[in-house]
């Protein structure tokens, strides 16, 4: 039998998605290990490999074949647009994608010609606010601390998760339009699927039973 690859998302969503894999049967302990550096972890008994990456990485790996499988935000897979398929939602690392700003930048972006919006989601953005053709929208990428770009003067809004809302609280600022609730999801790739269908769809059967129990 051939080796299942499986892509985990580093950061945020590993412990959430790792308790999960241990549920249904699928140990992880050993790639919880934040000391070591090893990068692939091969469990020979259900004959699976598994990985962690970076967030956007993960559409890329499941994308090419290079994992069969892998669990990634929804906000990566709508910014990615990678050509994989979309199966499960896992209901972890729940969150919204959003439009902030201070309060007063909303009568801005009802009225305003010309508004610029800090990003680290550009392609979400560029969406978004494609239907808004009465406007010029000049998308600003940056890469972290998005927060910052309202408050100086970098742009008028911004594109970003909201959890808690308390980043956007801490620094004056509020949710002006919602674009789309996020969760992690379970993203396959289309060979794969066909390929490996009954063992790809033992493990999303048994995630769902694990996420229908919670
Ligand atoms: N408060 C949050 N902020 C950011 N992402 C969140 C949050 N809550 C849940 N998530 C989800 O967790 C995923 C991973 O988030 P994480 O912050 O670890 O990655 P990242 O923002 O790409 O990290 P970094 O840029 O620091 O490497 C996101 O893609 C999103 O789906
Ligand atoms: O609503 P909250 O619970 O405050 O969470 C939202 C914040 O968390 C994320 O930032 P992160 O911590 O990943 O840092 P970054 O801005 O450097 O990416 C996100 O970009 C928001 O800034």
């Amino acid at each position: 039998m051939r080796y299942l690859t499986i892509a985990l998302t580093k950061g945020r969503l590993a412990k959430k998605t790792m308790e999960l894999f241990d549920k249904i049967g699928i140990n992880c302990v050993e790639m919880q290990d934040e000391k070591s550096r090893k990068l692939i972890f091969v469990n020979e008994e259900l004959k699976l490999k598994l990985f962690l990456a970076k967030g956007p990485d993960v559409p890329t790996y499941v994308e090419y074949g290079a994992a069969d499988f892998g669990i990634v935000g929804k906000d990566t897979i709508l910014e990615e647009g990678r050509q994989i398929y979309e199966v499960l939602d896992l209901n972890i690392g729940n969150c919204d994608m959003c439009v902030c700003g201070p309060k007063e930048a909303g009568k801005y972006l009802e009225h305003h010609q010309f508004i610029r919006v800090a990003t680290k989601y550009p392609n979400i953005a560029r969406d978004y606010f494609y239907n808004r053709k009465h406007q010029t929208v000049d998308i600003i990428k940056l890469n972290g601390s998005i927060e910052l770009a309202p408050i100086v003067g970098l742009s008028e809004v911004i594109v970003d998760i909201v959890e808690t809302g308390a980043t956007l609280k801490e620094n004056g600022l509020c949710v002006l339009e919602k674009i789309v609730p996020l969760s992690a999801r379970v993203v396959v790739n289309p060979v794969s699927m066909k390929m490996e269908d009954d063992r790809i769809k033992k493990i999303i059967k048994d995630l769902r039973n694990v996420i229908e129990k919670q």
